[in-house]
């Protein structure tokens, strides 16, 4: 079976004594885009880092599926998840601002595997993002809030992601910029053909792009929606997102 989707049941995960995230589980269908939905403190970067092999749940499973081999990713170095073409684009990007955009896309492909495919990648992410091939030799520090995130996504690209995982992608961004952003994702996810999981607290961009979403509340997932106009209509999306 084609595509690649992600299986996530019952993990409990923290740090030490801090047990952030409880029983969570969630699919990521192969093709989608799902958005977990949770505002600032509530488990979605440690859930993130737990796909990751950054943090070893206590208990659960991760699973992918990858072109119809069943991974178990629990236990895995997070070398061996990038490896897998299981790609985050971290909060707050965490890119090199005192080198150049290509430098910064260079060192995305720093795995073996991506190191042998990074001509072509660069020249994917050239074509996907034009303005980095307009600017690939200035420094990124220096570029604007929209631009680095193009350059995050550009990084994420080049180690040849089949699971994208992208954490707060709106944080400091103004809202224009956050509209672009989002379709950036998705441009970037119909072309490479990729699988994303999202996390986001501004429910207004993120549902533009999502498929399905999750809504994470003090580590514990409390609602699952199939479709974007089902996270409209839920009470608890209406009352923390929206206001009503
Ligand atoms: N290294 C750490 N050690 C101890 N506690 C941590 C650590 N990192 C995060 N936490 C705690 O875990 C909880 C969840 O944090 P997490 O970063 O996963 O939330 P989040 O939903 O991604 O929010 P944010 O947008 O603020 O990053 C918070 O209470 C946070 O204080």
């Amino acid at each position: 079976m084609a595509g690649n989707s992600l299986e996530i049941e019952g993990i409990d995960a923290g740090y030490g004594a801090v047990r952030v995230l409880q029983s969570v589980s969630l699919s990521i269908p192969a093709g989608q885009t799902v958005v977990l939905l949770g505002t600032n403190g509530n488990g979605k970067t440690t859930l993130m880092r737990s796909i990751m092999g950054q943090i070893r749940p206590t208990a659960g499973s991760i699973r992918a599926t990858l072109d119809g081999t069943t991974i178990d990713l629990v236990g895995k170095s997070p070398e061996a998840v990038v490896d897998l073409g299981i790609v985050l684009v971290p909060e707050g990007r965490r890119l090199f601002p005192r080198l150049t955009v290509e430098q910064n896309l260079r060192l995305g492909a720093y795995r073996t595997t991506a190191r042998a495919a990074l001509a072509g990648n660069l020249a994917l992410a050239y074509e996907l993002f034009p303005r980095l091939a307009e600017r690939r030799a200035q420094l990124v520090g220096s570029m604007s809030g929209g631009e680095q995130q193009m350059v995050a996504l550009g990084r994420a690209l080049m180690s040849a992601p089949r699971i994208l995982l992208v954490d707060e992608p709106s944080v400091g961004l103004a809202p224009i910029l956050v509209a672009r952003t989002m379709e950036m994702i998705a441009e970037m996810k119909s072309r490479l053909g990729l699988t994303v999981l999202m996390a986001e607290q501004n429910f207004h961009q993120a549902v533009r792009i999502a498929d399905r979403g999750y809504v994470i509340v003090h580590g514990h997932i409390e609602f699952e929606a199939e479709s974007a106009a089902a996270m409209h209509e839920n009470d608890l999306v209406r009352q923390i997102y929206l206001g009503l």
